[in-house]
C-alpha cells in the first residue's frame, strides 16, 4: 500500500477516536506524511525546492493562488520584472528580485501559484512549499476579492509540509539517549495531552530511551512536532491585493485580522507600508562598523537579524571603537547567524 493510501486509510478513523488514540493516529500520519516529503528514491517529484540562489540579508517567499498579483508586485517593489498576466498558472518557476530598505536588501521570490494538494505533489505545489520553508518570512498573498476560504487552504498545504506559521517552538526539551530508559518531566500542568499518551507515541517510534523536559502546556500536536524536529517557525503576513476592487466595508473586516496588510498593486495603493512591515517582522537590525579613529561608515551597514549571536574571535574582543573591516565583520556575522 502507497503512503497516500494508508494516509486516506487513517483520516477517517480520526473523527471516532479517543483523545488517547487520537494522539496515535496524529503520530502515524505524521511519520507518513514526512515519508511522502522525502525525495523519492525513484523517478517522481522530490522534495526539494527550485534552486534559488539565497541573497541579501532575507528571504521572503511570495505564496498564493494563481493570479492574486504575486509577480506583480514583484515587478513594483523591485527592479526585476517577471510576466503577469490574466491566466493562471503565468509564472512557472521562481524569480528572485531584492528589496532594498534602510541599507538591507531583502530578497523576495516570486512562486508559481499553488492550488489546494500542493503538499501531497500535485503540480509544481510540492516545490513551492519546499522553497517557502527556504525563506525567513512568509508572504500569503490572497485576493482580496476572492473567498476567505483560501487563507485556510494555503495555512494546510505550508503546515502539511511542516512550516508553523507565527508560532513560537514549543518550549520542550528533548534529549535522546542510548540507554537508561525515559525520564519524563513537566513543569506545568499538561491540559491538552498527558504523560500517557507521550509514552506510547514514543514507543510508536521506537524511542526507548530519552530525556523529556516539558516547559509549556503543548498538545499533542505540538509534541509530535518535538519529535520529528524539522519544523520550521516562521513569521508570516497575509498580503490581500487589489483592495480597489472590493468596497470599503470589505476592506475594514480583512484589514483588521491579524498580521493583515491590504495592498493594491495596480493602484500602488500601501506598498510602502507592506515593506516596513517585512522589516519589522524580519527583525532586522543595523550594525554599523568603523575603523579606530574614524567615524562610523552609515553607509554601509551590516544588516543582522535580531537575537542572532555573533561569534566575535578574540582577536576582535575589543572591535568596539577599533579597527574592524565591514566585509570581515560580514563574514563572521553570517557565518554564525543560526537560520
Ligand atoms: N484589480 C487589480 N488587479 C490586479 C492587481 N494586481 C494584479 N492584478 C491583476 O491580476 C492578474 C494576475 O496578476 P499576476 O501578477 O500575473 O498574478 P500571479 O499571482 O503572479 O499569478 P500566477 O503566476 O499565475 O500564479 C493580472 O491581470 C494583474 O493585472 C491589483 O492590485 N488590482
Ligand atoms: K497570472
Ligand atoms: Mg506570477
Amino acid at each position: 500500500m502507497g503512503i497516500v493510501e494508508k494516509i486516506k486509510e487513517i483520516e477517517p478513523q480520526k473523527n471516532k477516536a479517543t483523545e488517547y488514540h487520537l494522539g496515535l493516529l496524529k503520530a502515524k500520519l505524521a511519520r507518513y506524511r514526512a515519508q511522502l516529503l522525502e525525495p523519492a528514491s525513484k523517478s517522481g517529484p522530490t522534495g526539494t525546492g527550485f534552486d534559488v540562489q539565497k541573497s541579501g540579508d532575507a528571504r521572503v517567499a511570495l505564496i498564493g493562488f494563481p493570479s492574486v498579483g504575486k509577480s506583480t508586485l514583484l515587478g513594483k517593489v523591485t527592479h526585476t520584472a517577471s510576466e503577469t498576466a490574466a491566466y493562471e498558472f503565468t509564472t512557472l518557476t521562481a524569480i528572485p528580485g531584492v528589496i532594498e530598505y534602510k541599507g538591507a536588501r531583502i530578497q523576495l521570490l516570486d512562486l508559481p501559484g499553488i492550488v489546494e494538494g500542493a503538499s501531497q505533489g500535485r503540480g509544481r505545489g510540492r516545490q513551492v512549499v519546499a522553497t517557502a520553508k527556504t525563506a525567513d518570512l512568509i508572504l500569503i498573498m490572497l485576493d482580496a476579492t476572492k473567498s476567505e476560504e483560501h487563507r485556510r487552504l494555503l495555512e494546510f498545504e505550508l503546515d502539511a509540509v511542516g512550516i508553523r506559521l507565527n508560532k513560537n517552538k514549543p518550549d520542550v526539551v528533548f534529549k535522546r539517549k542510548t540507554t537508561g530508559g525515559i525520564t519524563f518531566n513537566a513543569t506545568v500542568k499538561l491540559t491538552k495531552t498527558d504523560e500517557k499518551t507521550i509514552r506510547t507515541i514514543l514507543a510508536g517510534y521506537k524511542l526507548h530511551n530519552c530525556d523529556i523536559m516539558i516547559r509549556e502546556d503543548i498538545t499533542t500536536d505540538e509534541f509530535i512536532d518535538v519529535l520529528i524536529g524539522t519544523r520550521k517557525y516562521l513569521p508570516c503576513l497575509y498580503v490581500y491585493n487589489k483592495i480597489d476592487s472590493i468596497s470599503i466595508e470589505q476592506l475594514d473586516k480583512v484589514a483588521r485580522q491579524p498580521n493583515s496588510v491590504v495592498i493594491s498593486c495596480e493602484m500602488d495603493l500601501n506598498l510602502d507600508y507592506l515593506i516596513e512591515r517585512m522589516w519589522d517582522e524580519l527583525k532586522l537590525v543595523k550594525v554599523y562598523t568603523k575603523k579606530r579613529g574614524a567615524h562610523p561608515d552609515l553607509s554601509d551597514p551590516v544588516c543582522l537579524r535580531k537575537g542572532a549571536t555573533i561569534e566575535v574571535h578574540t582577536f576582535f574582543v575589543a572591535f568596539l571603537g577599533s579597527a574592524i573591516n565591514a566585509d570581515y565583520f560580514r563574514t563572521c556575522a553570517t557565518a554564525s547567524i543560526a537560520h
